[in-house]
């Protein structure tokens, strides 16, 4: 799927593959990760397990992604904070730790997703103009300037 973030007075575009977490699906991940700008991990707010497993993700991105990918820690269903297992402050302090972005989402309410592809969108560094298909990725537009950005 695709979507556009305005940032600053330019609009960029990201092309965004969801990659299936179970482990039986492991092995397809580096096909979605390689050549992506950035990648949102995302782990269940009520669920411890899911924040040890989105550390294991880091990870992996970490030695085996794109140098410069820019990560994104989203905790979603945060609609459901009353029966949280993962306090905020842990999520902030890994994220800090690893240079993360990290935010709580709902996809259920739509709480925060806005946010995350702008905090995203402030962090991938400019295209280069005169290189074009870097990254996968093109210059689009004229006045404001539209880029494509390949996401996860
Ligand atoms: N309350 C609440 N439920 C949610 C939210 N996001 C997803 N869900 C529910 O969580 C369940 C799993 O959602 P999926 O989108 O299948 O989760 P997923 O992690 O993408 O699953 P895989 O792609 O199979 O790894 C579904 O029942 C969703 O309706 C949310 O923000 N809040």
């Amino acid at each position: 799927m695709t979507k556009t973030v305005p940032c600053g007075n330019e609009l960029h575009k990201f092309l965004i593959w969801d990659t299936a977490g179970q482990e039986r699906f492991h092995s397809l991940a580096p096909m979605y990760y390689r050549g992506s700008a950035a990648a949102v991990i995302v782990y269940d707010i009520t669920k411890q397990d899911s924040f040890h497993t989105l550390k294991k993700w880091v990870k992996e991105l970490k030695e085996h992604g794109p140098e410069n990918i820019v990560m994104a820690i989203a905790g979603n269903k945060c609609d459901l904070s009353d029966i949280r297992e993962v306090p905020l402050k842990d999520a902030k302090e890994y994220a800090e730790s690893i240079g993360a972005i990290v935010v709580e989402t709902s996809a259920k309410n739509a709480i925060n997703i806005e946010e995350l592809f702008q905090g995203i969108s402030r962090k991938i560094p400019p295209l280069d103009p005169h290189e074009n298909g870097n990254n996968g990725a093109m210059k689009l537009g004229k006045q404001t300037t539209q880029t494509s950005r390949r996401c996860c």
